[in-house]
């Protein structure tokens, strides 16, 4: 089944029962604290476990001229009926090692018996108990497909409790407290069903008859009752009640009811004249009840108690989610067949949804023609010029469940007329399939359609991200468009506070570059993770590359004329603090396993390799090459990569001068390295590439060349084994 039937069928299953389950779940957590406030009684007593059935029978008797029954119940409190010394019938809690009354029965508060009596059937009697039965049915199902969902979402049953990423408050409690309370939850439908359908006599009723060989009853041997070997035998913790003999006949005799099992003893001889298994029904009748109520277990009862808090929140943070789903509709002013711009949307949670719609507002607003539709709605677009396709990848690098079909339809569906197209990804770094979907889209719409920008990927809903791929497209285009920042972004959620623990001068360096090291909160962040700063304190975001250098984080930066983010660190002194969101690049770590590891940076893209050396103390071999512009421009960088190289850390480092005579750049010492290269990617090694677009692309371009001469086979197939981040 897909993902969005099961959605649907949680989602329906919520609505049609949220009113009861609510209620239930209210009267619930109140519920919770009845056993707890019982079991806060004192009337358990010490080493309970090791009190048998014999010191107990036989205290009683000393104590008191008649005891009719006792009855231990989940609490381990002891409840006797006795006649006293005085003639006096009395019901109490009794300390089984000296028959002494400890207090009276506890009788269950009005308040608690009212809303328990509420909890039941919502005071309508059998339909109220009826409809409370069905809804925990309901809630089970609700479970059930909410752990499908989360199944789903996780890839595989293996992950389901793999760690989640917080991307939206509501959506990351949702499934983080489903995870937790999936157990107790299942518990209390499964059991909360099982009740109900006994109330309606729906289940077999047993009870234990015994027969007994009255004609040949003994009184000898007479036995003293701490003589008996069944009761020296039988421990109190195991007894759910004890009926004694009525007289001192021997046809009336001791009924013992145990957790597994019912016995009648001869009161003179402690012959077992009978023995029966308590019948299923009623193991699990009582396992039912305590598990529902949490009667005899604090620590379940409070388990309980939070579950049902826990469901409270589901129903508030599922129709949560459910109502910024259902706001994020896309609405054309156009019919298909009209438009020369289309807007392919792929979407699982509707965050992209806004970028769309804000993209097709301001070409209406520039008066274009232009319609806007979910990718599995594709179809064919008689006037269509341009396609603009705008989607974020879900699972592992899949598609959102609302473009699942879109790649089997683009085979499928023709379109007539020439058309190019630009693909923008959305997506999170924290992934390590960044943005995969909209890769796969761009390599299909490439067999038809002509590509006019290449794949733009957005971080986290980025808008500054989205600007920069807007203004790219508005000069191919030729076009004025710009969007509305303030409906799109959201409020960054700050996670960190950094302090400067020193900076370098940019105006000593011939190309205005400085190192500033950050000590942040908590230690959460390695090498290739990146710092989001927002230099003004509204949407406007900044990305540096982080190298963890002695726990700090370390940032290579050139300043910038008129540079927002750079220009707002470089004025930064020792001692300053600002908060900051450290974004995890998960795609981007240094490689647990390689054989080997070469590094390509130009500039300031040597940040993230700086910490990544300094953590390789396995001393996995690692090639460094790094461009420059000239000599002087590596100053900065010297002692460190030096000390790298005395420590083992670093084994070769290769240096390339751009403006320097001979002119030198990376990519002319990777060709010079060519056989290496070659060699280290036939042996698994991995290539990790930051700096500048341009620097990449040149990168690439050779190091393809070496595969295919060397390896005669592309770099395509050694994807896996090259990491990139780039700017
Ligand atoms: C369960 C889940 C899985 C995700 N998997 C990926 C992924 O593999 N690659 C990626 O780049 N982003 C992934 N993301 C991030 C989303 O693509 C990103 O948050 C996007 O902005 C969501 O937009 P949407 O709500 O329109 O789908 C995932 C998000 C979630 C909740």
């Amino acid at each position: 089944m897909t993902i969005s039937i099961w959605r649907y069928s949680h989602l329906t299953l919520a609505v049609s029962s949220f009113v009861f389950i609510l209620l239930a779940s209210v009267t619930g957590i109140i519920l919770a604290f009845q056993p707890i406030s019982e079991q806060l009684q004192p009337y358990k007593v010490s080493n309970f476990e090791s009190i048998t059935l014999a010191e107990t029978i036989s205290n009683l008797k000393a104590e008191y001229p008649e005891v009719l029954d006792v009855q231990v119940d989940a609490n381990q409190f002891v409840l006797a009926s006795v006649i006293t010394k005085n003639g006096e019938s009395l019901q109490g809690y009794i300390n089984p090692k000296t028959a002494q009354i400890l207090g009276d029965k506890i009788e269950v508060s009005k308040f608690f018996k009212w809303v328990t009596n509420f909890h039941r059937s919502l005071f309508l009697k059998s339909i109220g108990r009826f409809f409370v039965g069905l809804c925990s049915f309901l809630l089970f199902l609700i479970t059930i497909s909410g752990t499908v969902l989360i199944l789903k979402r996780q890839g595989a049953l293996k992950k389901f409790f793999s760690k989640i990423v917080n991307e939206n408050f509501n959506q990351y409690w949702h499934v983080v407290l489903g995870r937790l309370s999936l157990i107790p939850i299942l518990i209390l439908t499964i059991t909360g069903v099982y009740l109900s359908l006994e109330k309606f006599d729906v289940l077999p009723k047993n009870t234990i008859t015994h027969t007994i060989d009255f004609e040949n009853l003994s009184e000898i041997p007479k036995r003293n009752i701490q003589e008996i070997p069944v009761f020296k035998n039988t421990k109190l913790a195991q007894v759910k009640s004890i009926e004694f003999p009525f007289s001192e006949d021997v046809e009336d005799y001791y009924t013992i009811s145990l957790k597994d099992r019912e016995i009648v003893v001869n009161q003179f001889n402690g012959e077992i004249l009978s023995q029966k298994q308590t019948p299923l029904t009623t193991v699990f009748s009582n396992l039912s009840l305590n598990l529902h109520t949490g009667k005899g277990s604090i620590l379940w009862s409070l388990i309980l108690a939070i579950a049902s808090v826990n469901i409270l929140f589901f129903i508030y943070s599922g129709f949560a989610m459910t109502l910024k789903r259902r706001k994020s509709k896309l609405k054309n002013k156009y019919k298909k067949d009209a438009c020369s711009y289309v807007i392919l949307v792929g979407s699982e949670n509707g965050n992209t949804v806004p970028f769309a719609n804000q993209l097709q507002q301001q070409l209406l607003k520039a008066g274009k023609t232009v319609y806007c539709t979910e990718l599995n709605n594709y179809t064919t677009y008689s006037k269509a010029t341009h396609f603009i396709i705008m989607t974020s990848t879900y699972g592992e690098g899949e598609a959102p469940t609302n473009a699942n079909t879109f790649l089997e339809r683009l085979k499928t569906v023709k379109q007539r007329q020439e058309i190019s197209y630009s693909v923008v990804g959305f997506g999170s770094l924290a992934y390590p399939d960044f943005c995969k979907f909209a890769f796969d889209v761009d390599a299909e719409m490439q067999q038809q359609f002509t590509q006019e920008l290449p794949v733009f990927t957005i971080n986290d809903k980025s808008v500054t991200a989205f600007e920069e791929w807007l203004s790219l497209w508005n000069t191919n285009r030729k076009l004025p468009i710009s969007i509305s920042k303030e409906k799109l972004a959201a409020k960054p959620k700050l996670n960190n506070t950094l302090t400067v623990v020193d900076k370098t001068k940019a105006e000593a360096h011939p190309d205005q570059t400085f190192i500033i090291n950050l000590k942040p909160k908590g230690n959460t962040f390695t090498s290739g993770d990146l710092l989001a700063i927002y230099p003004k304190n509204d949407y406007r975001e900044r990305l540096y590359s982080i190298g963890k250098v002695n726990k700090n984080v370390q940032l290579s930066v050139k300043l910038h004329e008129n540079g927002l983010g750079s220009g707002f660190l470089e004025t930064l002194n020792k001692g300053d603090h600002f908060k900051a969101r450290i974004v995890k690049n998960t795609a981007f770590h240094f490689p647990k396993k390689a054989s080997k590891v070469i590094l390509i940076a130009n500039g300031t893209g040597i940040a993230p390799f700086l910490g990544m050396l300094d953590q390789n103390t396995k001393h996995t071999e690692t090639h460094l090459y790094y461009g420059l512009r000239q000599n002087s421009s590596f100053n900065l960088y010297r002692a460190a990569l030096k000390e790298a190289q005395n420590k083992k850390q670093l084994s070769k480092l290769h240096l390339a001068f751009s403006q320097q005579s001979p002119k030198t750049y990376v990519q002319d010492l990777l060709q010079r390295d060519a056989l290496q290269i070659a060699d280290a990617l036939k042996n698994n090694a991995v290539i990790m590439i930051c700096g500048s677009l341009a620097m990449q692309k040149d990168v690439l371009a050779v190091l393809n060349t070496i595969t295919t001469q060397h390896l005669n086979q592309p770099l395509s197939a050694f994807t896996k084994q090259i990491k990139t981040d780039c700017y």
